[in-house]
This record gives C-alpha cells, structure tokens and sequence, in this order.
C-alpha cells in the first residue's frame, strides 16, 4: 500500500475513531497538515454504537459512516449558524431581521453556494469561536465555507431556494421572537432544512473523498477503516488507552494498547491488527524531520523503512513483552501473546534490541524499571561497570555511561558471531548433534503455517462471529495469497546483512516476516545465500566454540518461531563453554531413542519463548533465568494481605530485608489481584451473561493512566502502620536523582518502598494496571476535592516530580487529571475521571459498575468493608443503592435540566442507562446540547 495514503488514512481513522471517541488527547499523526474533518463524532459514535459495538456489524457501520457523515457535518454548520444568530451585533435583533446564517462546505454542491446573495460574512474569529465551543480544530476556514443567508420562516418544504437564490425576509414574520429553543424547534421541524439536508445526504463526504481514488485505494481506504472499528467489536479484548510512561521527562500522554480480558499464552489478537507500507527513504526523512518517525519498522527481508500504520500501532515496546508480532499477511500484522495477561494489562511487543538507542538505552519500559535497565540503568555505577570482567560486564551491559562504548563493540561482536553463526552451520553440526538447517526448515514452515492459519482455523478465543468475518478472511486470504509467492524467502541472510550493517541498521521496530518482494528479489536472496562466505572471520577454535554456543541456545528455544530476526543476548554469553559441553554430554550419553525424545520434545515445546520478534531466537530461557535471579521466598506482603493485624512490624521488616524487592513485588501484584479478581469474582455469575454482557464485562478500567503510586498509597493507607515500616526509603545503589526518573505515570508522589517500589512496573506489565482501585477513596481527599463518581480516584491535581515537565504538563492540562474551568466550562467540574468518562460515553457503560448482577454488600473494589467513602453505582442488581458521590456533590450547580432530571431519578433508583446519562461532562454537556438540537 503507498505510504502516503495510509499515512493519511490513518491519521483520518485515529482521529474519528480514536481521539474524537476514546481519547481526550489525539494521537500522533503523520501528517503535518493533517486536521481534524468537520466530522461530528457523535454521529460516528451512535454508528459505532448501533452497529459495532453489540453486534460487531463492522461492514454495515462502513455503510452508514459512508453515507451520513455528510449529514452530520450540515448539522454542525446549523449550529454554527444559531450560534451566530444568537450573540453577534452583526444579525438584527428579535424583532428586526435576522438571518441565520449557514455555513455551507467547500465540498458541497458548488451551485448552491453560487445562488447565495450573501450580505453577511463571517468573522473569522467569531466562527473560530462557535466552532470551538463544539470541540471542533479550526483549520483555515475562510477558505473552506462560504456564507448563505436563509430566512427561516419563508423557506417552504418544496421551495427551491438553493438554485434560484436565498431571499431575505424578516424575522418577524417568525411568531414567536427569536430564542435559541425557537432556533432548535425550527430545525427540527426544519422544513427548509429536512429538504436542503436530503440533497446533502446525496453527497456524502467520504464519496466525495474518495471520488479521486482508484478501486484500490478505495477498497484499502474501507480496510483501514475497518481495522478502526474492529476496535469497538465485542471479542476485540484490547483497547486503545493513555499511558504516561514512555512520554519523556515531560510525561506527555501517548496512546498504548490494553487489553479489555484475559489472554492466554498462545492466543492472537486478530482484532488488533496493522498494516506496513513501503517507505521511500526520503519520506522516513520527512517523518524523522517532523518527529514523527514513532512507527518505522525495519522489514528484514524488504531491506527497506516500512510505516506500520492502524490500531496495533499503538502498542508500546517492552524488554520483556507480553505478545509478539506476528503475520497476517505480507502487509498485515497482529499479535501473539506470548505470556498471559490479565484485563486492565498493557500489551507490549518487543520492537528490536537497539530501537531505543544503542541496546535500547532509553527504553522505558516497565521491565527496564524494574530492573533498573534502558533508561532507568543507574548513572552511579556506570564508570565502574565498563572496566570489570567480562561476566561482570555483561550483567551490567545496560549501564549508562558506558552504554555507546560498550555497546558499539557489543553490537559488532554480536553481527560478527551472528554472521559466522549463519556462516558455518555445517561446522557447528559436527559440534552439535542438532542439526541447525532442520531447524531452519521448521522455522520456514512455521511461518507458512502461522499465515496459513489465518485462512484455516478460526476456533482461537477471539474468532469472528460477526457478519464481517468473511470480509476480514478475504482481506486475510489476498495477504496470504500474496504472501505464498515470498514465504520462501530464506529470511536469515537479510537479518545477518542488517545486523552486519552497522551504520545501515534503522532505529526501527524489527519485524521479520515482512515478505512482499519480488520473486526477484528473492532469487537474488537466495543467490546471495549460496556465495562463499566472507573470508573475513576466522575459524579459530574460538570463534567456532562461539559459533556452536550460539547455536545451542538457538536450538534451546522453541523452534516453532515466526520470528527470524535474530539478536544475541549478551546473556547468552554467559557459561557458554559450559553450556555447550554439558549439552553436547547429556545428548551423547542418551541411546538412540531417547535422543530422538529429547528432539520431539524441542519441537513440541510449544511455551518456552518469552520474547517477541526478533529476541526470542537466541534469548535465555526466561522462565530458567528468573528462578535463577528471582527465588520464590515467601512474600511480605502477601502476609500481610493474608494478616493484615496480625503482621507486626519487625515480622515485615525482617521478610522485607530477606527476600529481593523484586520478588516480593511480584508476589505483592499478583498476590494483590488474584484477591482482587476473587472479590469481584463473587459478584459475577458468568454462566448467566448475555454476550452482550461478557462484552460489557470485557470492556474494562484501562488503567495506564491510573497513578501506579496512588495504588501504592492506596496500599499503604490501607495498612498505614502495619506497611510504615516497608515504605523506608530503598537501599538501592539507585542514585536519588535517578529515582526521580522512575516517573512512569505517576501523579502522586508517594515514598520510594522497598518492597513495593516495583509494583508499579512489577515484572512484565502486569502491574497496578490490574490491581483494583483499592481503597481508592482513602486515598481521596485530593487537593481539588473531587472523587471521580464511577471509580472513585481523585481528581487531584497533577505534582509533575520532574521541574523540566512542568510546562509541558500545562500543555496536557486536559489529557491529565487537572482541571481547571476554562471560559467556556466555567460552570463545569469533572465528576468522572477521563477514563470512567471515556467508557461511560463510548460504551454507555459506568466503569465499573458493568457485570455486577446483584448487590452483594461488596463495593465496587470488592472489599467488604462497607467503607461509606466508597462508591456503589448502581446496577442491574443494585440500581436502587444511592451514590455517596452523588450525595457528596448535590450541591453543585446543575447546568442542564436533563441533568437534574437525571439527578432526581438517580436518587430514586435508576435504570443503567439514565444512570450514565449524569452528571454532565465537557462532552456529555455539549454532545447533549447538540442532540437536543436535532
Ligand atoms: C509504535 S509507537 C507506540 C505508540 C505510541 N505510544 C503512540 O502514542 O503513538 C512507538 C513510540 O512509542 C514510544 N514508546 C513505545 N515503547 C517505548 C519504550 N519502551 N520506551 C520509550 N518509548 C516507547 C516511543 O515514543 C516510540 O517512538
């Protein structure tokens, strides 16, 4: 696909369907030039609503988008129009003439605007204003619309008004004099309009977009469109949410993927799914200039830049990932998870080893948090770490200071070793009894089968159910169609040539099994395979002691890998002669049969790959690996979840300094949210769900915007004494000003614990992310006062711990939990947070009230506790049970009736849906002005 138009289709899609619905801030776009279309999204959401979201009908919400956002696009211009009328010296007042004045698109029928007999222009500023105050950018709009003059009251249903020319009559011909709510019944009957808007609804704004583009383009245009909605599809099980991790110093928000259920190991998300273009060089270049170069992949096998573009763009890097990339297609790709996750988790991919910098020295992922690595790697001990031994400096191969030196001959040494591993497999198969080309040869297969499948089996968890499967299998059945002709590719000798290639290696996202050459290009691969060797490396025992080792592990690790880029771990190194000799002993000393088990069983070790992409091939294996470093000693915190009285101090300060934080966190987490799903388990009878239900109960709390420190204060607030002792300052090489860089996306400041410092990025990303809002309210008390009403956080405001961050985080003011009332929302205060407000708006449902069947004197955190402080919505069983928050903030000015209508009827016991419909927001207030309008 051309890079420029997906680039532009999905800065179109992520801005309709993610950033006007899901999102309060917008995503990253490619496009510098790229603005917002005059969309209302509160058509596209009722579309998403109607058609996706219950029944996953992706193909019928295509339809309607198609042919009415053009519609929608009129009604805002009405508005527009009244706004104007309203308020502005430039139209008459009540008893005078008045013209209300539409606003007719650039796009719209050219005649109509030809016929007008406009007196009227319009200010630039003053539309900028009205349309501002409808959510709406303000691109150059003296160019795009054009001024007509309407008299309402003379505009008969039939009169031809747009062809021979608007004539003025005056207002007071109008009965009753002019107010917003007469403005509003007008339209509604809309005589004029029911007429002016069924010759719009003939020219629909994406028709007259895609007038232009060839079949193809369009046809790619409705793909891209719909790899957006699959999104809203009941068994997607992952969402787009916010996550202040990887924005830098200045913690700006960027988008991340969460999951919405639990995944198992082995599933794959095809719901979450992107597609790569081919990039021209100096494209990259326009994207590098503008910054805008977030999803740049490497195709090992294209051997060029590729933008991989749509949802599943928005999935972050980790070290230790939980999915991989996995193929779709040649130009489609989707994800594997490779370890199981749990609702609410973030799902991360493994980019490659040096897209963060040199050994990716400036990841921030939750993994290199944990482990002090990437970004987070200790200035302290830098200047020591490069000058120890060998093995030393291995384990400390992240050190900062040393990281470009280190890791320039680290990567050398690794392509090299990686090259004459490829190189001599021959020679390694007189070392090893494996031989390395079978191996090879499964891989190969394995990639087949793992695109084959997407026309084959759909029986994973999250099969297509809905009427748009088979257009998702046709899309999937032309990629793999395409990709027959180049899965032949041997794929390892571009990944030598890439990792050769120093000063040609991209800082891009590494995935291998991009494979749309030309049977050309591959007959050139496979010339290139069969040449001699570089003469330059040489075959001392020691490089082929290396070559084997290499070897080794590759055959230690599942074979059944789609991924081919291969990167040596410096772990890997590490025990090497040793390694190779005890298995080279072990095999020899089986017979016959028992050597043919030991290869089945590699072949059929279907769970041992921990990495993603291009890191699995040749990593450790994690789970030998982490028993190593992480012992499983019991738990302080696990005690205290267990005894929460009865733990005494010295008990916990004495398990706290026995066991490594490590392990202790992440036994706090799961501990922490095993209880937490055990709670909420009780209230749920699965069996008696609806599927709309086990969709509502799929759509969860997405928490990457969640404080991970305030469910740490929430934890230790919950035991104050019992954990006063675990909160002591860590003893951690960690320099403190190194601390203040574990940001993540933390708002409250709390004390660095030992124990639990990690718990915020416990190992993997299964974090807080997962943990319930525990004691949430007794966290609350927040400066600002104000408790979200469906979950309970404080709305406080935003500590930036970072001084450089402070401006920036000004910038963020609405994408952040501060608020502060602006001109046009003086009389608003938020009552939910975003999240809860996101949810609320886009799947009508109040997070996280959703699947609760019945009261069970359980708040919605799953304590039993009964804390009043807590919030209970209601719900199908509890709809009757009051809302302290609601208690808590009656004083408020109500702004709307509805919203005091629903107020009342909330007090005296409400269905679900009037139930979301209070109290207003930003956008529930303006979406609700606008429905009221039409
Ligand atoms: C493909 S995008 C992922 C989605 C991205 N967060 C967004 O909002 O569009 C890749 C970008 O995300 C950020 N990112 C992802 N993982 C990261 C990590 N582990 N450390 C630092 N930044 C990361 C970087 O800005 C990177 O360029």
């Amino acid at each position: 696909m051309d890079f420029c138009l997906l680039s532009k289709f999905d800065d179109l899609f992520s801005d309709i369907f993610l950033d006007a619905q899901f999102l309060w801030f917008d995503t990253i776009k490619l496009n510098t030039d790229h603005r917002r279309p005059r969309i209302r999204s509160d058509k596209v959401l009722k579309i998403i609503q109607d058609k996706v979201l219950p029944t996953g009908k992706t193909n019928e919400a295509v339809k309607e988008l198609l042919r009415y956002v053009m519609l929608s696009y009129m009604d805002e211009v009405i508005v527009c129009g009244m706004g104007w009328g309203s308020g502005n010296s430039n139209s008459n007042t009540q008893e005078q003439q008045l013209d209300i004045i539409i606003i007719i698109p650039y796009l719209v029928d050219k005649r109509m605007m030809s016929a007008s007999n406009s007196r009227t222009v319009w200010g630039r500023d003053g539309l900028t204003k009205v349309r501002g105050n409808l959510h709406h950018p303000t691109p150059s709009l003296s160019t795009m619309i054009q001024p007509v003059n309407v008299v309402p009251s003379t505009v008969e249903k039939n009169d031809d008004w747009a062809y021979n020319g608007c004539q003025r009559r005056s207002w007071k011909d109008m009965k009753k004099p002019f107010m917003r709510e007469n403005v509003m019944d007008w339209t509604t009957r809309g005589n004029a309009f029911s007429y002016f808007l069924s010759d719009i609804d003939r020219m629909d704004y994406f028709k007259h977009y895609l007038a232009t583009k060839s079949a193809k383009q369009q046809q790619e245009f409705i793909q891209h469109m719909k790899r957006y909605l699959y999104m809203y599809m009941p068994n997607a099980g992952f969402e787009i949410a916010d996550t202040r991790r990887y924005g830098g110093a200045g913690r700006r928000v960027e988008a991340c993927v969460t999951v919405t259920k639990d995944w198992k190991t082995g599933d794959e998300m095809r719901l979450c799914t992107g597609m790569i273009a081919h990039m021209e060089p100096h494209q990259e270049h326009e994207l590098k200039k503008g910054n805008r170069d977030i999803s740049v992949m490497w195709s090992t096998r294209k051997q060029c830049n590729c933008l991989f573009l749509g949802p599943a763009r928005f999935v972050n890097h980790d070290c230790d990932p939980n999915a991989k990339f996995i193929s779709l297609g040649p130009n489609s790709v989707t994800f594997k998870i490779i370890k199981d996750i749990s609702c609410g988790d973030e799902l991360t991919a493994f980019y490659g080893k040096h897209y963060f910098g040199e050994n990716n020295c400036e990841c921030r992922c939750a993994t290199c948090e944990t482990k002090q690595t990437g970004y987070f790697a200790s200035e302290h001990d830098d200047d020591d770490t490069y000058s120890v031994s060998t093995e030393k400096e291995e384990d400390t191969a992240y050190r900062r200071s040393s990281r470009k030196r280190k890791s320039a001959l680290h990567d050398h040494h690794e392509a090299e070793l990686l090259y004459r591993n490829k190189r001599s497999s021959s020679e390694i198969q007189r070392l090893h009894p494996i031989e390395l080309e079978e191996l090879i040869g499964v891989l190969d297969k394995d990639e087949h089968a793992d695109i084959d499948d997407v026309d084959g089996d759909h029986s994973g968890s999250n099969r297509y159910e809905y009427s748009d499967s088979s257009a998702i299998k046709q899309e999937q059945h032309t990629d793999s169609m395409t990709t027959a002709t180049t899965t032949a590719t041997t794929a390892t000798i571009p990944a030598v040539k890439q990792e050769m290639d120093e000063d040609e290696r991209p800082k891009v996202m590494s995935i291998h099994f991009l494979c749309n050459e030309s049977s050309k290009q591959q007959q050139q691969y496979r010339r290139e395979d069969s040449l001699p060797r570089s003469p330059s490396f040489s075959h001392s025992p020691l490089d082929l002691l290396c070559n084997a080792v290499l070897d080794a592990e590759y055959l230690n690790v599942r074979p059944k890998q789609e991924d081919i880029t291969v990167v040596v771990s410096s772990n890997i190194h590490r025990d090497a002669t040793d390694r190779v000799m005890r298995m080279n002993n072990q095999y020899m000393a089986l017979d016959g049969q028992q050597q043919q088990h030991w290869r089945s069983m590699d072949d059929d070790d279907s769970t041992s790959d921990t990495k993603a992409d291009s890191a699995v091939g040749l990593s450790p294996d994690q789970d030998t690996y982490q028993q190593k470093v992480t012992p499983p000693p019991p738990s302080a915190t696990n005690i205290i979840e267990a005894h929460p009285s009865s733990t005494t101090k010295d008990d916990l300060s004495s398990l706290s300094s026995a066991q490594p934080p490590q392990t202790t966190t992440s036994s706090a987490s799961t501990s922490i949210a095993t209880q937490w799903q055990h709670g909420m388990g009780s209230l749920f009878d699965d069996e008696q769900l609806s599927d709309l239900d086990d969709f509502m109960d799929d759509v969860s709390d997405l928490s990457s915007v969640c404080s991970s420190d305030s469910a740490l204060e929430s934890i230790s607030s919950s035991s104050d004494e019992t954990l006063g002792h675990l909160c002591t300052p860590s003893p951690s090489p960690v320099s403190s000003d190194k601390k203040k860089r574990s940001l993540n996306s933390n708002q409250t400041q709390v004390p660095r614990m030992s124990s639990l410092a990690s718990l915020s990025s416990s190992s993997s990303t299964t974090s807080t992310s997962s943990l319930p809002d525990t004691n949430i309210s007794k966290s609350s008390g927040g400066k600002s006062g104000l408790d979200c009403v469906a979950c309970g956080r404080t709305l406080n405001s935003e500590t930036v711990s970072d001084p450089s961050a402070a401006d920036v985080a000004v910038a963020n003011e609405l994408a952040t939990w501060t608020w502060s009332p602006s001109a046009a929302f003086a009389d608003w205060r938020p009552q939910r947070c975003p999240r809860c407000e996101r949810h609320v708006r886009v799947f009508n449902q109040e997070w996280p009230a959703r699947k609760i069947k019945k009261s069970t004197g359980l708040n919605l955190t799953g304590r039993t506790d009964g804390d009043p402080t807590l919030i209970v919505p209601p719900t199908k069983g509890a709809s009757k049970k009051k809302r302290p928050a609601t208690k808590k903030h009656s004083n408020r000015k109500p702004t709307s009736n509805q919203y005091i209508n629903s107020f009342k009827s909330t007090s005296t016991g409400v269905t679900r849906k009037q139930y979301i419909r209070s109290p207003p927001t930003p956008t529930s207030e303006i979406f609700g002005g606008v429905e009221d309008l039409f």
